[in-house]
Parts: C-alpha cells; sequence; structure tokens
C-alpha cells in the first residue's frame, strides 16, 4: 500500500520552511563594476552634501542679483566680465559690485555671486561687457550645495538590489568596494532515468532535462549562485550518494522529480537514509503538490516536482524566500498585488491554485490572463509568465472579472508576509 500524505496549507508550510535556521545573510566586498544586480549589505548613507558646492545648472554668467535692480527692456543693466570658469574649476577671487563671471554648467558659484544669468537672456556687447533686461533675486539658477541630498542622510537600505541608480550613489560617495550580500550557493540535482542532457537528440520515452536549466535561471533571478550537479538516474544508492556529496558542497540543495508516491520516486527514502527531518511532503496547492523539503544535518533540501509547472511553483513559493532572506531582503516572499481575472477559470478547485498568467493593462486596470496549457506537466506556459494568480481552493471555477490576488514573479522588492487571508476572491 502506498502511503497516505497529509497535505498541509500553503502558508503553514512558507512557515515551516521560513522557521528553519541557518542561512544567515554574509557580506563580501566587490569592485563597484561588478555590483549591478547584487543586494546591498550595509546602508548607504550620504558621507558629504550632494552637491557638496553651489554651482551653476545653466551656462550663462554669474552676477551679485542685488546689481541687477531695475533692470528692464528700456533700461539694461551692464556688467563687466571679469574671467570665465568652466565645470571642475574654481574662480580665483571675490566677485565685486557691477562684476559677472562667464560661467559653464557644473561650474562652482565664485565667492560673492548669488545668481545666474542664461546666457539666452544676455546681450553681449562685447567680450568684458554684457547687458540684461530683467532683474535677478538671490539664489535664481543656481543649484545650491545639498539640494539633492544631505550629509548624514540614509539613501538606500542594506537589502536593496543594486540597479543603475543605486550603482550611480554608489560611485557620487566613493565606494570602488561595494559591501554586497554573499550569493547563496544553490546546488540542482535533477532525478529520472528518462532524462536526457540537452545537447542529446530525442529517444523514445525520453525527454530533456530542462527542469535544472530553469532553476538554475530561477536563482539567478534572485541573486543566487546556481552550481549545476547534473542528473541522476532513478536509483536509490547513487541518489543518496549524490545528495550527501552535494549536501557538502552547497548551502541548499533541490532535486527535481521523484517526489511523489510511484515506484522510483526516491525523495522520501532519501531524506531517511541521510536522516534527515522531513518539515512536510505534500502541499494543500496546485501544482506542487508534491513538494517535499526537509532538513538534514542542518541544511534545507528541496524535493520538488519533476513536472515542470509544479517544479516552477515550488521554487518561487519555498525555495525564493530562502535565498532572498539569505541575500539580505527584508522582504522575501513573492510581491503580492490585485488585478481583475482576464478569463474564465472553470476547473474545479480542491487546493489552492498557482496559475502561471501574463499581467496586461486593459481600460487602466490591470488584468492577469492564465495562458497556454495549464496542466502540472507542462513546460511551455511557463515561459512568459509575469504573475502566478492565486486561486483559493474549495471553490467550482472562477469567472473573468473577479478581482484575483497575483504574485509578481519579476518584482524584487517583495512582500514581507504574503499569506494571511490568502487570496479571498471578490468581485471587482
Ligand atoms: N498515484 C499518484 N501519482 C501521482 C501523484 C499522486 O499524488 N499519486 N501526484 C502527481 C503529481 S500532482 C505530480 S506533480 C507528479 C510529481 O511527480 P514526481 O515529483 O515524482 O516527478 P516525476 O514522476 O519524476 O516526474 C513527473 C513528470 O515530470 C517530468 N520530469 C521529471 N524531471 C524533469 C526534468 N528535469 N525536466 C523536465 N521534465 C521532467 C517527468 O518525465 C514526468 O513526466 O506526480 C503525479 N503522480
Ligand atoms: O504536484 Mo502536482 O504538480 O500538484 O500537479
Amino acid at each position: 500500500m502506498v502511503e497516505k500524505r497529509k497535505p498541509i496549507p500553503v502558508d503553514e508550510a512558507v512557515r515551516a520552511v521560513m522557521n528553519v535556521g541557518g542561512n544567515e545573510a554574509k557580506k563580501e566586498t566587490i569592485p563597484l563594476a561588478n555590483s549591478y544586480g547584487r543586494v546591498l549589505a550595509e546602508d548607504l548613507v550620504a558621507d558629504h552634501d550632494v552637491p557638496s558646492f553651489d554651482r551653476s545648472p545653466y551656462d550663462g554668467f554669474a552676477i551679485r542679483a542685488e546689481d541687477s535692480a531695475g533692470a528692464n527692456r528700456n533700461r539694461p543693466v551692464h556688467f563687466r566680465v571679469i574671467g570665465e570658469i568652466g565645470a571642475g574649476t574654481v574662480f580665483p577671487r571675490e566677485v565685486n559690485a557691477g562684476e559677472a563671471v562667464r560661467i559653464m554648467t557644473g561650474a562652482q558659484i565664485p565667492n560673492g555671486c548669488d545668481a545666474v544669468v542664461m546666457l539666452e537672456l544676455v546681450d553681449e556687447d562685447s567680450e568684458e561687457d554684457i547687458s540684461i533686461k530683467r532683474a535677478f533675486s538671490s539664489g535664481d539658477n543656481i543649484s545650491f550645495q545639498g539640494e539633492d541630498t544631505e550629509k548624514g542622510a540614509k539613501l538606500v537600505p542594506k537589502g536593496t538590489l543594486v540597479d543603475p541608480g543605486v550603482v550611480a550613489l554608489l560611485a557620487t560617495f566613493g565606494y570602488v568596494e561595494v559591501p554586497v550580500a554573499i550569493r547563496p550557493r544553490v546546488g540542482i540535482i535533477a532525478t529520472g532515468s528518462e532524462l536526457l542532457d540537452v545537447h542529446e537528440p530525442l529517444e523514445p520515452g525520453k525527454i530533456r532535462n530542462s527542469n535544472a536549466y530553469m532553476m538554475a535561471a530561477q536563482v539567478e533571478r534572485v541573486g543566487g549562485e546556481p552550481v549545476l550537479l547534473g542528473k541522476l538516474p532513478d536509483d536509490l544508492n547513487a541518489c543518496v550518494e549524490a545528495v550527501s556529496n552535494a549536501l557538502q558542497e552547497v548551502d541548499v540543495l533541490i532535486t527535481t522529480g521523484g517526489a511523489s508516491v510511484g515506484d522510483y520516486d526516491y525523495v522520501p527514502d532519501i531524506i531517511e537514509r541521510l536522516g534527515g527531518n522531513p518539515l512536510f511532503n505534500k502541499v494543500a496547492m496546485r501544482p506542487g503538490s508534491v513538494t517535499t523539503v526537509a532538513e538534514i544535518n542542518g541544511q534545507l533540501f528541496f524535493g520538488l516536482s519533476g513536472n515542470p509547472s509544479a517544479c516552477f511553483v515550488g521554487f518561487e513559493l519555498f525555495v525564493r524566500p530562502i535565498l532572498c532572506r539569505s541575500l539580505f531582503f527584508d522582504k522575501p516572499h513573492l510581491k503580492r498585488t490585485k488585478a481583475t481575472l482576464g478569463k474564465d477559470y472553470p476547473k474545479p478547485n480542491p487546493f489552492t491554485r498557482f496559475v502561471r498568467a501574463t499581467l496586461e493593462e486593459d481600460e487602466g486596470r490591470f488584468v492577469a490572463k492564465p495562458g497556454g496549457l495549464d496542466k502540472s506537466g507542462s513546460v511551455t506556459s511557463i515561459a512568459g509568465a509575469d504573475v502566478l494568480i492565486a486561486l483559493p481552493g474549495g471553490s467550482r471555477g472562477y469567472e473573468a472579472g473577479m478581482g484575483v490576488d497575483i504574485f509578481l514573479l519579476e518584482d524584487h522588492k517583495g512582500s514581507e508576509w504574503p499569506w494571511d487571508n490568502i487570496v479571498a476572491s471578490y468581485k471587482s
């Protein structure tokens, strides 16, 4: 008799995984030029004002505003040009009454000046004599020291993904080396005697191993380091040995396949043979109901389904938050938000479903549209999915136009704990 497994609710399963200790975030430093896509391991605090001096936002003339008082079309005011500065140079002396300095964008405002007149508003009567036809106030056309940010301001917290804007800040504040989270090493093993390597031609009854590469990409998408450890035939001894060796090498280990109750489904036996502590072996969700997670000698072992869509969803719900946590992200779960269901979903639903879908905009509303073959064994409907629509279990299906909870697959900002009150669908 095959063992009867007891499914546990998704939120309970996520909690169980998150409660396992270990996998704390650790930091290293890397060169700035390699920092894009990594995660900051320290808060980024401004150690000087930006800009660090008053500067001109325009090409023009720096003047003392009070000298322009009363200027108009009929009575232009003249200034004597006493020099010129470009960005990067500092004017060497105080500017006095009636004097102006030709100044370029980015140059420091000379001492004594408090306004800039754009070149287009100036009549250049000669190289040394200019006139203007309107009055300026103190502070006109000046980018003030500290107007962008002031010394001491916390600009970006630890746990922020280094995007192009963060790279600009790191450069601004002189980070030659950047403190970032060490990427967790995630071992990936595919199991199944039906699996061919990607380069091999198809043979009867066999398929190519797509899950391992898919998961490597999922690991990379969150910022982990995938370690592809090959594929194994359905041979228990070989699997036990490979898993045991792999656990020495990586922080977290994932296998795909063999998680169900069939004759060659060895995940439960592997866990037992290695003295692991199973957290659960069935989750009340589809796809991915056979997802099995265990702690083996203090390390997390994820036995994900062999079915590609189930493997994909199992990763996003259970592996992703562990990796995010070890990358200093304070919101490790998929970002949860709402959208309108774009298509009827007639399947009866005993378990919560996570349906692969695209997110489109329609008359100002976000519409999530299930796409492709909605079967656990489908591989094509994963490509191009923007979101997972979460449809609560216990219904006979859902109608287009209903409000649904969705989980964004590409959003790094994430959610803290998206599972409470999960996915009560409502009429939108
Ligand atoms: N009697 C029962 N049978 C099944 C149950 C059940 O509860 N009772 N659960 C079904 C569900 S739900 C799922 S999901 C699958 C999960 O099976 P396994 O995790 O044991 O996976 P396999 O049987 O090894 O493979 C399933 C399917 O996926 C293909 N596969 C496997 N590895 C890969 C890979 N690396 N790349 C691409 N495709 C892969 C494999 O060839 C199979 O077609 O069990 C159901 N059965
Ligand atoms: O676990 Mo299976 O993917 O539920 O279909």
